[in-house]
């Protein structure tokens, strides 16, 4: 397996293009980030053309302090679009190839015809790149639009197109959905990238409620040969949180 270091959550004491090379030394395959957008786009790409490494994925921006988003919420699509722009714009200068579309905190009919308006924007102005929609769990992003994997589904089928995927973090669906096998069985066809995570704790993915091994090998037998998002929270430095890496490496 191979495995791309989240620095949302890892080496987050230094500055992202730091980042990216102490992610190299210790044997990453890929980054992806959250919100790269205080650094110059060239800074990022310098780093990853040194290192060899792709980032894989980048977040629209999340709005004002306590929001997660602006694509789901009535009133604010001429925002939710600017942040669209922004993200594709930075992804493009960077080689970054998918875009998380974050929804932000909404509920109801009204916030979905905006969030699948905004998706069609996204997936219409690059259609050169993946554009993902991430399910998150109600404990961490209480009112979050998109909670459960079979409304990213849903989602996903109505506003047919090709380059809209899913985000299927591990750690997110095992708290809100579980049965992560046959979700991941069934969903492979729309599932655009992975992360993982220990449940309850999101911590490295070696203890916990899911046995990441089993994960690992489930996605080995579904073919997927891409790197898989290690977006944990380490508790000390990251650089002593990577005991678990050789043994899925090695699956
Ligand atoms: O799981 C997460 O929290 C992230 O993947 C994300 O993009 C939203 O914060
Ligand atoms: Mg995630």
């Amino acid at each position: 397996m191979q495995f791309s270091a989240n620095l949302g959550f890892l080496w987050t004491d230094l500055a992202l293009p730091d980042a990216i090379r102490a992610a190299a030394a210790a044997g990453f395959d890929a980054v992806e980030c959250h919100w790269p957008y205080e650094y110059a786009p060239e800074a990022i790409a310098a780093a990853l053309a040194e290192t060899g490494l792709a980032m894989l994925g980048l977040n629209t921006h999340r709005g004002q302090p306590g929001e997660n988003g602006l694509s789901a919420i009535p009133g604010r699509e001429a925002e939710a679009r600017a942040e669209i722009d922004r993200a594709i714009a930075y992804a493009r200068a960077i080689g970054c190839k998918a875009v998380h579309v974050m929804a932000g905190i909404a509920q109801g009919d009204a916030a979905e015809v905006v969030f699948l308006a905004n998706l069609d924007y996204a997936c219409k102005t690059a259609p050169e790149l993946t554009i993902l929609i991430e399910p998150l769990n109600n404990r961490d992003a209480p009112g979050y639009f998109l909670s459960h994997s079979d409304q990213a589904m849903r989602l996903i089928g109505r506003a047919g197109h090709p380059n809209l995927k899913l985000m299927f973090d591990c750690y997110h669906l095992q708290i809100m959905d579980g049965d992560l096998t046959r979700r991941l069985q069934r969903m492979m066809p729309v599932i655009g990238h992975v992360q993982f995570a220990s449940v309850p704790d999101r911590g490295t993915p070696d203890h916990g409620e899911l046995d990441h091994r089993h994960i690992c090998k489930v996605l080995r037998d579904l073919g997927w040969v891409r790197p898989v998002g290690a977006e944990y929270k380490p508790v000390g430095p990251t650089g002593d949180s990577l005991g678990w890496l050789p043994e899925l490496r090695a699956i």
